[in-house]
C-alpha cells in the first residue's frame, strides 16, 4: 500500500451523488480510487503497430457510457507486436538486393504510408493546423517529437486509428479555433487567478533521459476567495486553465524529445495536483460543477496521454461526496491515477521511486519537501 493510499483510507469517501448532502462513507470506493494504474504489460517492440481490434472497450466506452474519452486514458493493454517495422523491412529488403542486379525488388508490405502513423500524420496534414502541444508537425518518419504525439493518440484509443484519427483531427481543429499558444501570452485577472495555478519542474543533473525531468502542475483550488468570480465566466476560467497546462507543456518540452514512445513506455507525462486545503465552501455550486465538467471534457479530447498521475490533497473529509461525484465524468482508467489524500505534508513521499533524486524534498514545505513556496520556485499564467 502506497502512502496515498494510507492517506486515503484514512479518509472515507462516500458515494452519494447528491451534492449537498454529506453521506456515509465507503472504503471501497476509497481503495478503487486509490488503485494504482501501473499495470505491467509485455513490451512491443513496434511503437506504431496499434492494439488488436478485441482489446477492452476504448475509455469512456466502459463504465460511464457518455463521459468523455479520457484526457489521460492509459495504455495499459498489451499490444501485441505482430507486424514488423516497415521502415527496417524495407531497408533490410533494399541492402539485400545489389544496386547493380536487374532482379526485380523483394515485395515490400506494408509500404510506409500503411503504418498507423503514417496515417495519422496524413490525418493531422489534412486538417491545415501545424501545431500540438508546441510541436510543429514533421513526418513522423524522422521527426521524433512528431512521432511521440501521433502515438500518444493511438495509445489514448488503445491501438484504435479510427478513433485516434478522430480524436486527433478533433484536437487540431480545436487548436486552430482557441490557439492555446497564444493564451499563454495572454495576461489573466489578478483577481480571479491569483495564487490558483502554478506549474514547476525538477531535472536530474547529469542525465538527458526523458525520465530525469519530472513536470507538474499544481491546482490550488482551496485558494478560490469567490466563486463567481473565478469560475462565473466559465470560457475565461477554462482560458486561465488551459494557458496553465500550455506552460506545463512548455516545460515538458516535447520538440526537443529524442526518445520515441511505445504503447508501453512513455515517460513524457505531467504529474498534477489539486489543492483544496482552506476551501472556503462546502457545497458544490453550479458554477464549480459546470467548470469542473467542462475542464475535464476539454482536457478529455485534448490533451490525451500526458497525465502521470494526480493527487488530491488536504480534501477535507467532509467532501468526500464531491470525489465520488466527480468520478462520474472521468473514464475508469484515468481514475485509476487519482489519489486523494487528506494531508498534503504526505505529498512528498509520493515521489520516492522517481527518477529525480530527491525529488519530494524539492517540493514546497507544505507539501512535505524542504523547497521554495510555489510562488517562488513556480511559474503560472500571467496575470495582471
Ligand atoms: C468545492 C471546491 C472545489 C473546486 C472549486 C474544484 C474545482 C475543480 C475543477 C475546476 C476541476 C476541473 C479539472 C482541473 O482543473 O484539472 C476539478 C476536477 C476534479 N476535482 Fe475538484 N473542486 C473542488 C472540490 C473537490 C473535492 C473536495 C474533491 C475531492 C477529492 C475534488 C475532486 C476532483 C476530481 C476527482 C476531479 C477530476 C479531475 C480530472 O479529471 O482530472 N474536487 N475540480
Amino acid at each position: 500500500m502506497s502512502a496515498a493510499e494510507q492517506k486515503l483510507a484514512e479518509q472515507p469517501a462516500p458515494t452519494t451523488v447528491a451534492p449537498d448532502t454529506v453521506s456515509t462513507p465507503e472504503p471501497a470506493v476509497v481503495a478503487a480510487a486509490a488503485d494504482n494504474a501501473t499495470t505491467a504489460t509485455a513490451p512491443s517492440e513496434t511503437p506504431e503497430t496499434p492494439a488488436a481490434p478485441a482489446a477492452p472497450a476504448a475509455p469512456g466506452a466502459s463504465g460511464a457510457q457518455d463521459a468523455p474519452a479520457p484526457a489521460e486514458a492509459d495504455s495499459e493493454v498489451p499490444v501485441p507486436a505482430e507486424t514488423k517495422e516497415p521502415t527496417e523491412t524495407k531497408e533490410l529488403a533494399e541492402t539485400k538486393e545489389p544496386a547493380e542486379t536487374k532482379e526485380p525488388l523483394v515485395e515490400k508490405a506494408p509500404v510506409d504510408d500503411e503504418t498507423p502513423i503514417a496515417k495519422l500524420w496524413a490525418a493531422a496534414k489534412a486538417t491545415g493546423h501545424p501545431e500540438i502541444w508546441g510541436v510543429t508537425l514533421a513526418d513522423p518518419e524522422t521527426h521524433v517529437p512528431t512521432r511521440i504525439v501521433l502515438q500518444k493518440y493511438l495509445n489514448a484509443n488503445e491501438g484504435d486509428l479510427d478513433k485516434a484519427k478522430d480524436q486527433l483531427t478533433k484536437t487540431l481543429e480545436w487548436r486552430a479555433k482557441t490557439k492555446p499558444l497564444e493564451l499563454v501570452k495572454k495576461a489573466f485577472s489578478k483577481t480571479k487567478f491569483d495564487g490558483l495555478g502554478y506549474v514547476t519542474k525538477y531535472l536530474q543533473d547529469g542525465s538527458t533521459e526523458p525520465e530525469a525531468k519530472e513536470v507538474f502542475t499544481w491546482n490550488i483550488y482551496g485558494g478560490v476567495t469567490s466563486i463567481d468570480e473565478t469560475f462565473g465566466k466559465l470560457q475565461e476560467f477554462l482560458d486561465w486553465r488551459v494557458a496553465l497546462m500550455e506552460l506545463a507543456l512548455q516545460e515538458l518540452d516535447l520538440a526537443s524529445a529524442t526518445k520515441p514512445i511505445t504503447a508501453e513506455y512513455d515517460p513524457y507525462k505531467i504529474f498534477q495536483v489539486h489543492d483544496y486545503k482552506s476551501i472556503s465552501f462546502l457545497r458544490q455550486s453550479p458554477q464549480v460543477k459546470s467548470a469542473s465538467a467542462e475542464t475535464i471534457k476539454v482536457f478529455a479530447q485534448n490533451y490525451p496521454e500526458l497525465l502521470k498521475e494526480k493527487f488530491f490533497v488536504n480534501v477535507p473529509a467532509i467532501m468526500g461526496f464531491v470525489y465520488a461525484f466527480m468520478k462520474l465524468f472521468v473514464a475508469p482508467k484515468t481514475i485509476k491515477k487519482f489519489h486523494p489524500m487528506s494531508n498534503g505534508g504526505n505529498l512528498a513521499v509520493e515521489f520516492a521511486d522517481s527518477k529525480v533524486a530527491a525529488l519530494g524534498e524539492k517540493l514546497p514545505a507544505n507539501y512535505g519537501g524542504k523547497g521554495a513556496e510555489l510562488e517562488e520556485q513556480g511559474k503560472g499564467p500571467l496575470l495582471e
